[in-house]
């Protein structure tokens, strides 16, 4: 895919006063840049980010959704057609966080999935290895393991993200071979189980910073990126909009 797509994963920070000013940043981004970028803050923010983005092209999405689709007694839970309420297109699913801390596997992420699909979300499938597993030769088998999950996806609107969890808020990036490779192989897989993976969009994620984004967004393969802490500060997130 051509255009590229920026998330900024704010995980669980802000403040209504710093996300007015760093929504107040990213709109005045030039238009052709503010096409392909997407803010991620917390749920108990998505209200306030909807309402401040209403009208604009930058894309509203959201870090997790509840595996259960409709209506009821889930305590703490936000459904994805409350998401889509809110005007939410695109969700995290998966995330390394969600998997680490909440112990979200497959059966639980196909759920997910599949709530997205009802309520016309984009799921952002993320995947990625373990430095352990990388070091023990495991890296594409865990992430074909964690694609697994799409063969029962029946929804067409798809993200993918590869984030190596070894890379996430630890100023430690890819090497581009390593990231390319891990990119085609996850468009090849895309391919053989039926996806159209020119209409697949795969991020990368992990320490992308204002220093190394034009060379992670030059790699073949890379269709945009999942940022974390430095979507947080403003120009830093600004200038790797710019560099996409
Ligand atoms: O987890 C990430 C985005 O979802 C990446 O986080 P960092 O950019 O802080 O490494």
């Amino acid at each position: 895919m051509s255009e590229k797509l920026v998330i900024g994963n704010w995980k669980m920070n802000g403040r209504t006063g710093r996300n007015a000013d760093l929504i107040a940043a990213l709109k005045a981004l030039p238009a052709v840049c503010r096409d392909g970028v997407g803010v991620a803050p917390p749920a108990a923010y998505l209200g306030q980010l909807g309402a401040a983005l209403a009208g604009t092209p930058l894309a509203l999405c959201a870090q997790d959704v509840s595996r259960f689709a409709g209506d009821g007694a889930y305590t703490g839970e936000v459904s994805a057609a409350m998401l889509a309420d809110l005007g939410v297109r695109y969700v995290l699913v998966g995330h390394s966080e969600r998997r680490q801390y909440f112990g979200e596997d497959n059966t639980v992420l196909a759920d997910k999935l599949e709530a997205c699909r009802q309520s016309g979300l984009t799921p952002v499938l993320c995947v990625g290895e373990t430095l352990a597993e990388r070091e023990a030769g495991a890296a594409l088998t865990v992430i074909r393991s964690q694609l697994s999950v799409l063969e029962a996806y029946a929804g067409r609107a798809l993200v993918v993200a590869y984030e190596p969890v070894w890379a996430i808020g630890t100023g430690k990036v890819a090497e581009t071979g390593q990231i390319e490779e891990i990119h085609q192989e996850i468009k090849k897989w895309l391919l053989q189980c039926g996806r159209g993976a020119d209409n697949i969009r795969v991020l990368y994620g992990g320490s992308v910073k204002a220093d190394n984004a034009e060379a992670i967004f030059s790699v073949p393969g890379v269709d945009g990126a999942l940022v974390g802490g430095a979507s947080l500060d403003a120009e830093t997130f600004k200038s790797i909009c710019n560099a996409a």
